[in-house]
């Protein structure tokens, strides 16, 4: 049977993400992303579902890094989830705001409301955990009077309440997962893909003047439209970076091979970090 790892435990985003677009596989939760990435590395899962980024707080810095500089894992697909973060307490524990001393949850679900949190718990301490169904958990554990952000599935598998709903700082708010894979005909998805992608993984021969003009016209005389453009630090000094591109479409005969032999010929390097379809979850 086809084992997928996501970040746990029960609850967590990421299970939302994995039990809409896969059926009975067996899934295993794991403490963080690294650990996570890691199984699907060494074989110990076949499929790794992990969040990428935020329609509020942007990338989620530990997947890309590790990705870029840890593994190597094809990313096979990408799910768009919709986020929606509340306040979780343990029921009849709490009847104000002001009673709550302590906040928990994950730094991406604590950074979407941080102006909640500064408008009404500037009294509390804010800490962070692994995932937000660990906070969870964590407040149904405690006889404190402490909360949780996370979400409705959060809040039934602890037995928590809703304190307060949609506390996330901007309206529409979504998180992008991706399924990472070394053995792409194990991932069998009961969704309808909405797109496809293709993500490369850009380094620049050297500081030039130029040099990221040259990269975006090998995609723009061809037509093909970007959804992202990042950078990553390479970690090797100030002012060294990757550049991350993501673009509309799948990685055909003619068009994207032909981008990165132009951009070979310039001198870059360039790695295919996937080429994949897009799932979204409404
Ligand atoms: O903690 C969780 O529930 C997760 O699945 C992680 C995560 C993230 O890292 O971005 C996923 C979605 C939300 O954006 C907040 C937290």
């Amino acid at each position: 049977m086809t084992s997928i790892g996501y970040l746990g435990p029960k609850g967590t985003f990421t299970k939302i993400a994995v039990d809409a677009t896969f059926n009975g596989e067996h899934k295993e939760d794991y403490k963080t992303i690294p650990e996570c990435i890691d199984a699907v590395d060494s074989g110990e899962i076949d499929i790794g579902v992990v969040p990428l980024e935020n329609a509020i707080e942007g990338t989620v810095q530990l997947t890309i890094d590790y990705l870029i500089h840890q593994v190597r894992i094809p990313v096979v697909g990408e799910i768009v989830v919709p986020i929606q973060m509340h306040l979780l307490v343990r029921g009849n524990m709490i009847s104000e705001e002001a009673e709550i001393e302590e906040v928990h949850s994950h730094s991406h679900a604590i950074a979407q409301c941080q102006q909640y949190l500064h408008h009404h718990f500037n009294h509390a301490k804010v800490a962070v955990t692994t995932s937000t169904a660990r906070a969870a958990e964590m407040v149904s554990n405690s006889d404190k009077p402490i909360a949780a952000i996370g979400n409705r599935a959060a809040a039934s598998e602890y037995g928590l309440e809703i304190f307060k709903e949609n506390i996330h700082d901007y309206p529409n708010n979504h998180t992008r997962f991706l399924i990472l894979s070394h053995q792409p005909e194990k991932v069998n998805i009961k969704r309808e893909a909405k797109g496809e992608k293709t993500t490369l993984l850009i380094t620049l021969p050297s500081d030039k003047a130029g040099a990221l003009h040259q990269i975006l016209s090998a995609f723009a005389w061809r037509k093909l439209n970007l959804s992202k453009i990042e950078s990553r630090p390479t970690k090797t000094g100030l002012g060294n970076y990757f550049f991350i591109i993501d673009v509309n479409q799948s990685y055909d005969d003619i068009l994207l091979p032909g981008v990165k032999a132009e951009l070979e010929a310039l001198g870059c390097q360039v790695t295919i970090l996937g080429s994949y379809p897009v799932y979204d979850i409404l």
